[in-house]
């Protein structure tokens, strides 16, 4: 084979994949395979242990879901009984769910030959039990639900287990999974094929690696942490508290954030201000943390990903995602209840994020990779904004020299220009309606949100049960209304839009939607030289279409 053709990109026809496999990889539109694909599922298919390190939004997931059900029809020829195959462990509820969900559209042509149960959710085991003793093909949990259901005797694993997959492995002592883990390993076969899928090599994943592959093949791509800058791009913006808020709801009222959108902050607390704070800018926004029901988490990112909402504020508390800190040494104190079991920035697939605002500057470089990593997926493009204090600009440079790619020395981080003294009237506004969201409002909004999202919880199991195809009955971006809702707020009246904005955002136009501005085609050659040199304007965003489209049918 010439260089030139051992080059080429791998086709997924390429691999011997059972056709019922490559039906669905076309439905999921999925043209070749990622470059991690390519290489760990030939790999994989031979039966090999493998350790499989690729940056975030690299596709592993499909990387190790494709072998297994891939191993599994073939068995199947062979098998006279039905047996559970694969295990697949991962430390949150919700990346088993996507998990889960990864296998089920992998396998929509044979989802009578391969089935996958997820185990995570924490029901009680006597009401999972009657669907392990049916003995799935593939069984996805956390690595503490799947060994309380093996002490229980409803699982067993010793004679059937062919696969074992542990998913984000770098996390999974960082959870507090290391006692379970080693536990685990007692329940399972002597001989069985693993696969450690991770994004960074860190000595968690070493020891795990030494727990639990034999004689491995590790497959670590030699690419950056981040898509590459052609297709995500870092902006930052120095900024203190007040005028941050002044700027994100400008930047929302006027339009020149388009797309759906995570805002990313370090406490829940946090969340629930924000959220309230847009609220009386009728921006309504749904929030993420570890505090809601783990059902409820799951159900807002699907209606995010089907597009529903544009917005979520997600925090990423340290004490759950700092991968330095351990169960029993948590970084803060709480008294209110967190899910060990839940995970914001690690690992979920927020589909066809156009944009990361980071309103809190993430606490180290780790979360900030994380949190970029919720963009620019797969083959799409995307943006992180930064908002950062004068106090936090050390750790700014931190993460630019760990994201810095390649040889030249041009800087990660494009400065957002951003004229403050343009939008004076914005922040007279923003500060008012800042003010008007108390640390009571606060309490009681994370209060009443809990208690709508656990009653929604009970409605939305019985709903699944009744329509397991429809999951659209239940918004979880109501607003709170524990601050008072001043209408003026809402409306953007003309004399408040900057002046060089006017013609782009389309507010001077009474009666007029300003959307339509923003559309690439047909605009006049001088609007697009304001709209290029104006970072925020320049994004492509691709969700924005789809909700349209959604609204109008
Ligand atoms: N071959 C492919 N072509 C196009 N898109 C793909 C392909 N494989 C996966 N994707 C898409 O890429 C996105 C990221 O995939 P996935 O969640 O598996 O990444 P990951 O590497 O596991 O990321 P993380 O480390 O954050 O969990 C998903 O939306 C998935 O649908």
């Amino acid at each position: 084979m010439s260089d030139e053709e051992d080059e080429k990109p791998r086709h997924f026809h390429e691999m011997e994949l059972d056709d019922r496999i490559l039906k669905a990889i076309a439905k999921l539109g999925w043209l070749q395979p990622t470059m991690i694909q390519e290489k760990a599922i030939p790999l994989l298919l031979e039966g090999k242990d493998v350790l499989v390190r690729a940056r975030t939004g690299s596709g592993k997931t499909a990387a190790f879901a494709i072998p297994v059900i891939q191993r599994i029809l073939c068995s199947k020829k062979l098998a006279t009984e039905q047996a559970i195959k694969a295990l697949i462990l991962a430390p949150s509820k919700e990346l088993c769910h996507q998990i889960c969900g990864v296998v089920k559209d992998l396998t929509y042509k044979c989802s009578r030959e391969v089935r996958c149960i997820d185990i995570a959710p924490q029901v009680d085991l006597s009401v999972q039990k009657p669907l392990l003793v049916e003995k799935p093909d593939i069984v996805v949990g956390t690595p503490a639900r799947t060994l309380q259901h093996l002490k229980a005797g409803n699982l067993n694993l010793k004679k059937s287990l062919e696969m074992v997959v542990v998913d984000e492995a770098d996390l999974v002592f960082s959870f507090g999974y290391e006692d379970e883990i080693k536990e685990l390993m007692g329940y399972m076969p002597k001989i069985y094929q693993a696969i450690l899928a991770s994004a960074t090599l860190s000595n968690d994943v070493k020891n795990l690696k030494s727990l639990i592959l034999h004689n491995p093949v590790t497959l670590k791509l030699e690419e950056p942490d981040l898509a590459p800058a052609s297709q995500l791009t870092h902006y930052h913006l120095y900024a203190e508290e007040m005028d941050k808020a002044a700027i994100l709801c400008s930047l929302l009222k006027l339009h020149l954030i388009r797309g759906k959108t995570i805002i990313f902050v370090n406490t829940v607390d946090k969340c629930y201000k924000i959220k309230l704070f847009l609220e009386q800018f009728a921006i309504p926004t749904c929030v993420l943390n570890s505090e809601l029901p783990a059902a409820i988490r799951c159900h807002s990112v699907n209606q995010f990903n089907q597009g529903i909402y544009d917005i979520i504020v997600a925090s990423d508390e340290k004490s759950l995602e700092d991968p330095g800190t351990k169960k029993e040494e948590p970084a803060k104190k709480s008294k209110r209840k967190k899910d060990k079991e839940s995970g914001v920035s690690r690992g979920i697939d927020f589909q066809c994020v156009a944009n990361v605002i980071n309103f809190d500057f993430p606490q180290d470089t780790q979360a900030y990779i994380h949190r970029a990593g919720r963009t620019a997926r797969g083959n799409n493009q995307g943006s992180v904004l930064s908002f950062v204090s004068l106090k936090e600009k050390q750790l700014l440079e931190k993460v630019e020299k760990k994201i810095r790619q390649g040889e030249n020395d041009e800087s990660v981080f494009k400065t957002y220009q951003f004229k403050l003294n343009e939008i004076e009237a914005f922040r007279y506004r923003a500060k008012d309606a800042w003010k008007a969201v108390t640390r009571i409002a606060v309490r009681e909004a994370r209060l009443k949100e809990i208690k709508m999202e656990i009653f929604n919880c009970q409605k939305l199991k019985s709903y699944f049960e009744d329509n397991p195809t429809d999951l659209n009955i239940l918004r979880h971006d109501k607003a709170l209304h524990t601050v008072k809702i001043q209408q003026h707020l809402a409306d953007v009246p003309e004399y408040i839009v900057p002046p060089t904005l006017k013609s782009l955002t389309g507010i001077a136009r009474k009666g007029k939607r300003k959307r339509e501005h923003f559309n690439t085609s047909g605009s006049s050659s001088s609007k697009f030289e304001v709209k290029k040199s104006n970072p925020l304007l320049s994004m492509q965003f691709e969700g924005f279409k789809k909700k349209k489209k959604k609204q109008n049918t």
